[in-house]
């Protein structure tokens, strides 16, 4: 992958990255809904090493968690990859810096979960992130609502945009934007598949 999609515009790559732990029909519709409402190329599904904010306890090996992924990709449009693994960063601001110097040419987006974008303001440099990259949000059950009138939402409701337009101006050095992706909300949760298999133990 070079950055370039075949007729040599930017490859519009969505990047969800996840503990994967494991992964479920929930990633593959988060996937699917971005894949068509902005317009993409490719989703990533960019396994975590370990996500800072969580417990190692309970955190399956990566191997697993990454066949997990794979196992709901379709190889061709949705991807797994151990790529943050292999460039050693832990936290997404560090991991998109390394990826847009490594592909040039790409455009990013990244794709996240309402119950994420609450979370954003204990990530690891989050403006500095959100200013760099465009950010699109999925609704999730019990977490959309709380999610659009938190701190991250109310700190970027400037650069709010419609998920069409997210893409436009990519790399153009400005501030990015975030937009809000039409789409039903899936139920599926790790905690959930996590919690029904210790209860058939
Ligand atoms: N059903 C879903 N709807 C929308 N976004 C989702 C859904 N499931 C996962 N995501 C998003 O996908 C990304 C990776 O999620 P993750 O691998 O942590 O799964 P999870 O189900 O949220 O796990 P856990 O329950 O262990 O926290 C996160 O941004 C999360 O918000
Ligand atoms: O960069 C951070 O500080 C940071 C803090 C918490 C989570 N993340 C990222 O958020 C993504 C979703 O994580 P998770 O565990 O909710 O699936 C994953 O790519 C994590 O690396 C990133």
């Amino acid at each position: 992958m070079t950055g370039r999609w075949g007729d040599g515009r930017r490859a519009r790559i969505g990047l969800l990255g996840g503990s994967f732990n494991p992964a479920h029909a929930g990633h593959r519709h988060v996937a699917e809904r971005a894949l068509r409402a902005l317009g993409l190329d490719q989703v990533w599904l960019l396994v975590s090493p370990g996500n800072p904010l969580k417990p190692r306890r309970g955190m399956a090996p990566f191997a697993e968690r990454l066949a997990s992924a794979r196992a709901i990709g379709d190889g061709r449009r949705v991807l797994a990859t151990d790529l943050e693994a292999r460039l050693g960063s832990r936290y997404t601001v560090v991991t998109l810096a390394l990826l847009q110097r490594r592909f040039p040419r790409a455009c990013f987006v990244l794709l996240i979960g309402a119950d994420n974008l609450s979370q954003l303001p204990r990530w690891k440099r989050w403006r500095d992130l959100a200013r760099r990259t465009p950010l699109a949000v999925l609704p999730r059950p019990g977490e959309t609502r709380r999610a659009l009138s938190g701190q991250a939402s109310r700190a970027l409701a400037r650069h709010r945009r419609r998920p069409g337009a997210l893409l436009e101006d990519c790399r153009t050095g400005g501030h990015a934007g975030w937009s809000l992706v039409p789409a039903r909300e899936h139920p599926a949760s790790a905690t959930a598949i996590r919690r029904a298999a210790g209860n058939m133990l």
